[in-house]
């Protein structure tokens, strides 16, 4: 019998091979064969179930993680799955854990900072799993601020050892993932103090728990920071705090690779830019940036089938009423995240080569596109997780009342993505690092230093500057190099605009700081343009599959043109187009969106979730909204009596007192 599927019609009406699609979104062939093989592994297996979860207390949910991971480590093992492989199950059990960290920052931050023999001696532990790490750098007064950090490493050259130290209540590491109960070890930052002499900060490899006991290790105060934002959600992470008493490790535990420390005790700066201390950063940004394409199209995938599955109003004859998704303001909200989804995704696979390239070069000692890859992972993370987590959001109203329950998982998914705005650096703080970068450019523009990479555009200021937009009907905004340089011409017009008001300042500093809203914004267009621009070079390529790419042009003109309408201000008061040719632009956007809408549903089928992944009653495969809503609340343990605990105390004697006012 073949299975019931409340999306069939809406699946016919694509107009597009959804297999290939399956694999563009994968990035490969490959990548989309394992993928949906480990997703399935995951899916299949009764030990990662997830429905319960946000009923469970912390200390059961926190066991339960536990439960998973080594449950994950031994089908890891068992299956003798790849890196690449392990990385993916990891990801499908979705349940924020101590491994994310063990595995996504410890041996990334070993990896980058330690000296070949650190590799040696720590890696195979690490990669065994016989000892576990976190990545302790925020402290209780300072995340942004690293520079700011208090706690110190101070060279004993006397034991060839340094003394790490918690002086104040504010140098407490507060934070930390992994860190709570789990870790047996921590890639520390602390100030490194050699005879006196303040370095600035560095990691330091520390043992912190005993790996027979447990325990903490003398002179360690260790513990979880307690319950956060939602139920379920990253309550499943041991986020920690901890503090040094004059805790002592041998000299050869400071990641070595930036800067030495020598038996004498004597500070040496290699060749290596000192940023480099915060490489493993930069890594993780720039996969935050892929993680946020999965999570919007997540919220995306929920939101579109149940807005094909509800109906509301419009029935004509005793007919069916309208489905939601055929509304134009559901459209208008819906269909540009979908197609940021997709931008976000073909970003996030450049961004991943952009920093491969500069591993690379760093291997070579060649350290000249640093600053652009710490602007671009920097301003993108900032980006795409800002626009993420207002759109899953947005999502939650685009599924109305059901949207809020927490089956639709809708919740769940916002509460554990928000932090993402925060973590890896504050995204305000991050935008302004961008925005630094490209003062920079500006400023060194005349001086016959020709921009490259990202901001090559800047090149040529000159045209851009007094370039004139030359759409006349709505169909020439669909114009691949119209769009492009309607972005260029807004990025680099802002740009000089706040470069020129910053140099009224006397003092640089000042300028950036009272200009620092402005300044947010230039980094924003420039991001914006960064993605539209990844876009429109993913078309360029050979796309195979009917249909396939052009669907990708239709998203990327949807893409484009919802931001050019949101920001319409910044357009228009740069004057690099008219109020008209923006009121065309919105024009061809509606028409846009008729033109996705058939293939609404097969384009979010295309990034191949399985419902154990999306976890969502709303956004089910076969969208069996109704049926499955009502079983799943007879689920709950409210429903297990059908008197409620409590009656008696509480409810019964305010009844009865009704009743005894009533017979007064
Ligand atoms: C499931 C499977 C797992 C597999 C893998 C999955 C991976 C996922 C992993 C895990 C999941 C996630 C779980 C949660 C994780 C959360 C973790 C954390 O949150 S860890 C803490 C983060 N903390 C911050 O990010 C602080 C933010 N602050 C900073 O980065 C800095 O303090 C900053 C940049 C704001 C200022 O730093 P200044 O004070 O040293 O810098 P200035 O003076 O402004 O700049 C000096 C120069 O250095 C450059 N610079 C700054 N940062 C750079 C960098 N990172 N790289 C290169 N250059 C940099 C600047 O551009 C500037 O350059 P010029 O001198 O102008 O040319
Ligand atoms: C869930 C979660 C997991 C985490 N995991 C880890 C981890 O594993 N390891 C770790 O070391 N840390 C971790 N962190 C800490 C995290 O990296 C920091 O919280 C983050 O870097 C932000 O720093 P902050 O908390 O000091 O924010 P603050 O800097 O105090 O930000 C507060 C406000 O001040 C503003 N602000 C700050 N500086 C400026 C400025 N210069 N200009 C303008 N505005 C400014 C910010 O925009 C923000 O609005 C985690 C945090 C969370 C929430």
């Amino acid at each position: 019998m073949e299975a019931l599927d409340y999306h069939a019609e809406e699946r016919r009406k694509a107009e597009f091979n959804l297999d290939e699609m399956k694999i563009v979104w994968a990035g490969s062939r490959r990548n989309y064969e394992l993928s949906d093989r480990v997703a399935r592994l995951v899916a299949s297996d009764p030990v990662f179930r997830k429905d319960n979860r946000t009923m469970l207390t912390r200390k059961d949910l926190f066991k339960d993680t536990l439960r998973k991971a080594a449950h994950a480590w031994k089908r890891i093992i068992d299956l003798r799955l790849s890196e690449e492989e392990a990385n993916m199950l990891r990801s499908y059990v979705d349940q924020p854990a101590f491994t994310d960290l063990h595995w996504g920052m410890f041996i990334p931050a070993i990896k980058g900072q330690g000296t070949s023999e650190q590799h040696e001696k720590w890696l195979p532990m690490a990669y065994k799993m016989q000892i576990i790490g976190c990545y302790a750098q925020t402290e209780l007064g300072h995340g942004s601020n690293v520079q700011g950090l208090e706690t110190t490493a101070t060279f004993d050259p006397q034991t060839d050892e340094f003394d790490l130290h918690s002086p104040t209540l504010t140098s407490s590491k507060w934070w930390p993932g992994g860190l709570g109960k789990v870790s047996t070890h921590a890639v520390v930052y602390a100030r490194l103090i050699t005879g006196g002499q303040d370095h600035g900060v560095h990691g330091f490899i520390v043992q912190l728990r005993g790996l027979d006991d447990h325990l903490p290790l003398p002179g360690i105060t260790v513990g979880d920071i307690g319950m956060k934002f939602g139920s379920g959600a990253y309550n499943s992470m041991d986020n920690g705090l901890l503090r040094f008493d004059h805790v002592r490790i041998p000299r050869n535990q400071m990641l070595m690779r930036v800067s030495q420390v020598t038996r004498e005790g004597k500070f040496v700066q290699s060749d290596v830019p000192r940023q480099l201390v915060y490489g493993t950063m930069v890594y993780v940004r720039q996969t935050i940036v892929s993680d946020a394409s999965c999570a919007l199209a997540r919220a995306v995938c929920i939101a579109t089938r149940y807005s094909a599955v509800r109906r509301q109003f419009g029935s004509q004859n005793g007919g069916p009423e309208i489905q939601v998704i055929d509304y134009k303001t559901q459209q208008s909200r819906l269909f540009p995240l979908l197609a940021s989804a997709y931008a976000f995704r073909f970003v996030g696979e450049w961004l991943k080569w952009l920093y491969t390239d500069v591993t690379q070069r760093l291997q070579a000692n060649d350290f000249s596109t640093l600053p652009e890859a710490h602007a671009c992972t920097a301003g993108l993370k900032s980006m795409t997780t800002s626009v993420t987590a207002d759109a899953i959001e947005e999502c939650r109203k685009l599924c109305g009342g059901h949207g809020y329950l927490s089956n639709s998982g809708l919740p769940e998914l916002f509460a554990v993505y928000i932090p993402t705005c925060t973590y890896e650096g504050d995204n305000v703080v991050l935008l302004l690092q961008v925005a630094r970068f490209l003062m920079k450019t500006v400023s060194q523009l005349g001086s016959g230093k020709k921009p490259v990479g990202t901001t090559a555009y800047m090149g040529r200021a000159e045209h851009l500057m007094q370039c004139r937009c030359e759409v006349e009907m709505a169909q020439d905004w669909l114009k691949p190099s119209t769009i492009l340089e309607a972005f260029e011409a807004r990025a680099v017009r802002m740009s000089i605009a706040c470069a020129k008001s910053l140099g009224k300042f006397s003092n640089p500093e000042d300028g950036f700081a009272e200009l620092s809203p402005d300044l947010v914004e230039v980094a924003i267009a420039h991001c914006q343009l960064i993605v539209v621009s990844k876009f429109l070079e993913k078309l360029q390529q050979d796309i195979p599959g009917k249909g396939v790419k052009r669907q990708l042009e239709i998203l990327c003109n949807v893409y484009a043109l919802h931001l050019l309408h949101k920001h319409l201000g910044d357009f228009v008061a740069t004057g690099c187009i008219t109020p008209n040719q923006g009121a065309l632009a919105n024009e061809q956007l509606r028409l846009l969106y008729a033109q996705v809408r058939p293939n609404a549903i097969a384009l979010v089928d295309a990034f191949n979730y399985t419902d154990h992944y999306l976890g969502s009653i709303l956004g089910c495969y076969d969208g069996n909204v109704y049926q499955k809503l009502y079983q799943e609340a007879w689920k709950d343990p409210l429903n297990d009596t059908v008197v409620p605990d409590g009656y008696l105390e509480y409810l019964r004697p305010i009844l009865k007192q009704h009743i005894r006012t009533a017979r007064l």
